[in-house]
């Protein structure tokens, strides 16, 4: 699914609106018939007291279409204008004069120094405050109505963007946004509801469908691209008949130190299920009996070391290295890990230690092979590209260093995120039982598998964190989050694969009861 920018969704109701004939009045009335509709399929007329809190501009405007039919429908609703500014919308007004020829009664004015109403936990509240077209610091007295909010607990539905949440900034004061239990988005979810700093101000959120013009949608390119199973799909590579385990490639993963074997086996074993035809580990000697014994389908090759690696030499001719995982950054290892570079010509997926290795060393960074995958966790990232002062600086940041080094880099993190130059994928899969020991090195080694198989190293990158996130979510059904380790993951990259393949479940539609 794509993100699209402020900027696009001005244009796609720009666009919407001319080729459609509409106006944007028109426009307007969807995008509050399509909350309402919402609201009243779960609601189904419920007595519940509704607050909606509208702005000024068109964001108001909505949530004044939405009170229309609220109040049409007979629900228990109070209407407030935030009149933070006098500039009214056109649109605004028509759906303010509107509501008042309705109710015979102008809504509640709320200003500077008026008396918050009172809103009681069982409420809802609507917050049509601001929408998209916030472009500067919410005035003191509009924080404070956005702090009652909070204070009262109630339920809060928020109109497009929980107000007060810029769309390309960071948040300085978190009491001057509103926190939402539910967004309702139009266009597309907006990237600041994936981000780790903005992600909390909406619990929930979903995409109303406006009908606004395909042809835009579909022919413009976003910065931002959020990946499900429908983005996944038409990576998939399927297998021919005729294949044989050299047609899926040889991963090599290098790495361990003593004490740290398993991450090894772990990545290795993970290739594996990616389904790599072939897979080896380069090991330091105390490597060897753990892995023959522990991973019987890999090939072992060791170091002249006991308990470090100290020289990476190996006569095969592996398709695809995954490195780093519990290497240690040993000065021996160091120089192991430099020499290696510089003669190597095979694609590269850079973990762990192999990342803290070269942000030491940052010289080494050119030696790296076109498209090789970084995949660092926030400290990592800290260490190879410095401090961020927000996520919007560290996603510019780390969009130089791919387009620097010509890398894949994978963000890991709740919404794990993959940004090759200028351009950002964040993936929907995985759980909080992923922050689990060993995780990452599987990670590693699901997307050096998919290399393996001829997975362009983005390809890889995109959809073996999907893979992973999703064999983790099918992983908690059987196992809940707490005792998800990472060797399930591995053990359910079977059913994550044939999940891409699984009908959906046809629920029987529920028709909302009227609509006029
Ligand atoms: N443009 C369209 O045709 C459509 C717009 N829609 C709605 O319109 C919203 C965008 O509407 P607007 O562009 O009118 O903007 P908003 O309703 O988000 O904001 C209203 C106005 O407030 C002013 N403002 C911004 N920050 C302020 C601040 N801190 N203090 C005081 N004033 C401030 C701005 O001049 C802005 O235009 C969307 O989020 C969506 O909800 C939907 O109705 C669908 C169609
Ligand atoms: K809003």
């Amino acid at each position: 699914m794509k993100l699209f920018s402020r900027e696009q969704i001005y244009e796609a109701d720009q666009q919407t609106i001319k080729k459609q004939d509409i106006t944007s009045t028109e426009l307007m009335d969807r995008a509050g018939s399509q909350i309402f509709n919402w609201m009243h399929l779960r609601l189904q007329g419920a007595q519940v007291p509704i607050h909606v809190f509208c702005g000024i501009g068109n964001n108001g405007g909505d949530g004044l279409v939405l009170t229309q039919h609220l109040i049409s429908h007979g629900y228990h609703v109070t209407t407030y204008i935030v009149n933070y500014s006098h500039k009214r919308s056109k649109d605004f007004l028509i759906n303010y004069d509107k509501v008042k020829s309705m109710t015979k009664t102008w809504p509640v004015v709320l200003e500077d120094n008026e008396a918050f109403p009172e809103i009681n936990q069982e409420d809802i509240i609507v917050d049509a405050v601001f929408g998209i077209g916030l472009n500067r610091p919410v005035p003191d007295w509009v924080k404070d109505l956005f702090i009652h909010f909070r204070k009262t607990k109630a339920f809060t539905l928020s109109i497009d963007v929980p107000s007060g949440l810029f769309l390309d900034q960071p948040v300085k004061d978190e009491d001057a946004v509103v926190w939402a239990g539910y967004t309702l988005s139009f266009a597309s979810p907006k990237l600041v509801f994936f981000l780790p700093e903005t992600a909390k101000y909406t619990a929930q959120w979903e995409v109303l469908d406006i009908g606004l013009d395909q042809e835009y949608l579909m022919s413009t390119k976003t910065e931002a691209d959020l990946i499900g199973k429908h983005e996944v799909l038409p990576l998939y590579m399927p297998r021919d008949k005729f294949s044989h385990k050299g047609t899926f490639g040889h991963t090599l993963i290098i790495g361990g130190s003593y004490g740290k074997i398993g991450a090894v086996i772990l990545s290795s074993r993970a290739a594996l299920s990616a389904g790599s035809g072939l897979v080896s580990a380069y090991v330091p000697k105390c490597g060897y009996i753990p892995l023959q014994s522990s991973f019987p389908e890999a090939m072992v090759l060791t170091d002249r070391d006991e308990n470090e690696i100290t020289e990476i030499s190996f006569d095969l001719k592996p398709t695809v290295i995954g490195m780093g995982m519990g290497l240690g950054t040993s000065p021996n290892t160091l120089d192991a890990f430099e020499a290696f570079l510089k003669n190597n010509k095979t694609p590269l997926v850079i973990d762990a230690d192999a990342i803290n290795l070269l942000s030491k060393n940052k010289a080494l960074l050119k030696l790296l092979p076109i498209h090789s995958v970084l995949t660092p966790h926030p400290k990592e990232l800290e260490r190879l590209i410095g401090t961020w002062s927000d996520d919007f600086e560290k996603l510019e940041k780390v969009k130089s260093f791919s387009k620097k080094y010509h890398a894949v880099v994978v963000i890991k993190g709740a919404n794990t995120i993959t940004v090759f130059q200028e351009k950002i994928y964040i993936n929907t899969t995985g759980n909080p039982g992923l922050a689990t020991a060993g995780s990452g090195d599987v990670l590693t080694g699901i997307i050096t598998g998919l290399i393996a198989q001829s997975y362009s190293a983005l390809a890889a990158a995109i959809f073996g964190v999907y893979l992973h996130g999703k064999a983790a979510d099918i992983t908690i059904e059987d196992y809940g989050y707490q005792s998800l380790t990472a060797t399930h993951v591995i053990e359910y990259m079977g059913k994550a694969y044939l999940d891409l393949f699984e009908q959906p479940q046809q629920l029987p539609q529920e028709e909302p009861k009227e609509d006029n």
